[in-house]
């Protein structure tokens, strides 16, 4: 039999539109041959005329302020949030939500920066703590906290711009990550563009929204970060390449972004209620699920004797991808009470379903 996956790493090739990005990425050829062989495509922010896209398509479906300049386009969030740790100084203290995404967490240790994990309530990143722990710098993942799921409300991300502007050298880092799918609640603002102190750096990226591989992501800087940018690491080069950056524009200037959003959110919606409700059926009250709210994946906590890593074993052993939290779980402290679950739905075909939740029964219980 064949591997079924619950995982939140990649996104379903079977609905990405390869013949219209075909179309558009021979158009970028034929029209932009200028940006790509003269030394624009070397510019560190990339393509202007791509920040341009990019700016009016933020401002239009995330509510971000910002002018093309204030766009760094790059190879990834990773090496994006290495260039923006230069603009600190090293006594700068961070802080990172817990459970977090480990990636950015492994980043900020090899860096030796000071760095701390503050724990979630059920708005995301708790205020109290946040105070406490008295960061300069906080990275947080509001649309849907990575890996949690939990949707930041406008109360909560009111109380995180006040604690901002309280002071002087205090920033937001907001990651938009899995920003472009949101069930029941309707799309709530971007911090940055509820900001009005110039405290939000705005992350974004492709990856899920286009193709992991695609490796282009973005950060905006506020002006006076953007000047210290330009100071001291306007010599580094792009590292997103001008092919990919010029057809992610022409995809989205032709209206075949928008098309391809709506049709991934369709098809998502459906298979996470026929999910939840396979789940439901099978495990009732022995499981308890959160983040189901947006994004491409949940998490599912599971009344059971059995260990994590027992779990893990057999659900290998019948061929069921399956990812637990303990990786997430930063600072190497478990923060659940039960063994607990990502449960991605983008690459579960509707067919696949109901065998997915019989291998996850077999995993956990029989
Ligand atoms: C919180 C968060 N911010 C950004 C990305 C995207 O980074 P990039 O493609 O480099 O732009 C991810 C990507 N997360 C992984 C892919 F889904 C899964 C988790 C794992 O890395 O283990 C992420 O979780």
């Amino acid at each position: 039999k064949n591997w079924i996956s619950f995982s939140h790493m990649s996104v379903d090739r079977s609905i990405f539109p390869f013949d219209s990005w075909l179309a558009c990425e021979h158009t970028a050829l034929k029209r932009s041959q200028l940006e790509l062989n003269d030394d624009s495509s070397r510019f560190p922010q990339g393509i202007y005329s791509v920040r341009q896209t990019i700016s009016r398509f933020l401002s239009v479906t995330r509510g971000v302020k910002c002018f093309p300049e204030q766009i760094v386009l790059g190879g990834g969030t990773q090496f994006l949030f290495y260039i923006l740790r230069q603009l600190f100084d090293e006594s700068t203290l961070y802080a990172m939500e817990n459970p977090g995404y480990r990636r950015i967490y492994e980043l900020l240790k090899m860096e030796q920066m000071r760095l701390k994990t503050i724990i979630l309530d059920h708005k995301g990143i708790s205020i109290n703590l946040l105070r406490k722990t008295n960061p300069n710098v906080v990275y947080v993942t509001p649309s849907h906290q990575f890996p949690s799921g939990v949707v930041m409300p406008i109360s909560r991300r009111i109380q995180l711009l006040n604690w901002a502007a309280e002071s002087e050298n205090r920033y937001i880092i907001e990651d938009d990550y899995d920003s472009e799918f949101k069930y029941q609640t309707d799309t709530i603002p971007s911090l940055q563009g509820l900001d009005s102190c110039g405290r939000v750096i705005y992350f974004g990226t492709f990856s899920k929204s286009l193709l992991p591989g695609l490796r282009l992501s973005y950060m905006i800087l506020p002006q006076h970060l953007l000047k210290k940018y330009r100071e001291k690491c306007s010599f580094i080069m792009s590292t997103s390449n001008a092919l990919g950056q010029l057809t992610v524009q022409q995809f989205i200037d032709s209206g075949a972004y928008r098309k391809h959003i709506k049709h991934m959110k369709q098809v998502y919606i459906e298979r996470q209620k026929k999910l939840i409700k396979h789940l439901k059926n099978r495990f009732g009250s022995l499981m308890t699920m959160h983040g189901a709210n947006a994004g491409l994946h949940f998490t599912a906590a599971f009344d059971t004797r059995r260990t994590i890593d027992e779990i893990a074993h057999r659900a290998k052993s019948c061929k069921l991808e399956l990812y637990n939290l303990k990786p997430y779980c930063l600072d190497g402290s478990y923060l659940y009470s039960k063994p607990a679950f990502i449960l991605g739905f983008a690459n579960l075909p509707l067919d696949k379903i109901d065998e997915g939740v019989d291998r996850l029964y077999y995993s956990i219980y029989q």
